[in-house]
């Protein structure tokens, strides 16, 4: 990353600006996003959704660092983002935990590729496993480990070098109904106490609810920004805000958005 010159205070830790991208692929040009403009504050929870191959995955692969735009420009931090970095950690749907590796030592996995120093995060990556209600199981293999624990297990690794912000794609996309509803309270307590910037890919209209401050929409392929909804809800959520009003209100809008989209 490159450093710029504008001081920190008062901007957002993630801005997003003019962005877009088209792959170029041997059967020609796949335009995936249109400019986007997007600002995310310092702690506030962001959930993206859209329809299927919208450019979801693409924004947060750029934000990551781990893929360029094709035009404009991303900052993180004080940083205009132009390779992979450290402010970032990432969950994706699958856990993907080494199997040979005890959960203690897969959460460690960054430290070990960082070149962190292993004693001094070692107790970090025991409080984030207490925190996620895994004391007991530092020393169990991840097959040892329900699917939503797993999971946990990989909240933990992404957030043990302490980054800044937290990426999701589609976290809790294979785990059942009911252990997805108890892992997003799970989520919405661990962002609390950690205050990262947290910025969520989902399919779950409900998920996005609960969970989010912000809400972005994006449009069908090449995706742009359709709409933003903030989520008037306060925090800490229960899971009983499901069957609230403005909960079913605020989804209901947002599924008819989605659906003129498709129609
Ligand atoms: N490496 C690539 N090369 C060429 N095209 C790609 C590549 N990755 C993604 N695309 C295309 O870009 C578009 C956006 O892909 P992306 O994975 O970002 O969408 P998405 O919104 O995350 O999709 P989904 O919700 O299905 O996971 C898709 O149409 C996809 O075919």
């Amino acid at each position: 990353m490159l450093a710029t010159d504008k001081p920190a205070a008062a901007r957002a830790m993630i801005e997003i600006t003019r962005v877009a991208k088209t792959y170029r692929t041997r059967d020609g040009e796949i335009p995936s996003l249109r400019p986007i403009d997007l600002a995310i504050a310092d702690g506030e929870f962001v959930v993206v959704v859209g329809p299927s191959g919208c450019g979801k995955t693409t924004l947060l692969r750029m934000i990551a660092g781990l893929m360029a735009p094709s035009e404009g420009e991303i900052r993180v931090g004080d940083r205009i983002v132009t390779s992979p970095h450290s402010d970032v950690g990432i969950v994706f749907q699958s856990a993907l935990l080494l199997p040979w590796r005890t959960v203690l030592a897969n959460v460690m996995m960054p430290v070990e590729v960082k070149g962190l120093p292993i004693e001094q995060y070692r107790p970090r990556a025991e409080a984030l496993l207490k925190m996620a209600g895994l004391a007991g199981f530092e020393s169990k293999h991840p097959w040892q480990l329900s699917g939503g624990m797993q999971q946990r297990v990989a909240i933990c690794r992404a957030l043990v070098h302490d980054p800044k912000i937290l990426l999701m794609d589609e976290p809790f996309g294979a785990l059942d109904a009911m252990t997805r509803e108890r892992m997003n309270a799970e989520l919405q307590r661990i962002q609390l106490e950690t205050r990262k910037t947290a910025l969520l890919i989902t399919h779950s209209i409900p998920e996005a609810v609960f969970l989010a401050d912000r809400i972005v929409v994006l449009s069908e392929r090449p995706g742009g920004i359709a709409a933003i909804y903030t989520v008037p809800l306060e925090r800490p959520r229960q899971l009983d805000v499901l069957g609230k009003p403005g909960f079913i209100e605020l989804t209901q809008t947002i599924r008819k958005h989605f659906n003129a989209q498709i129609d």
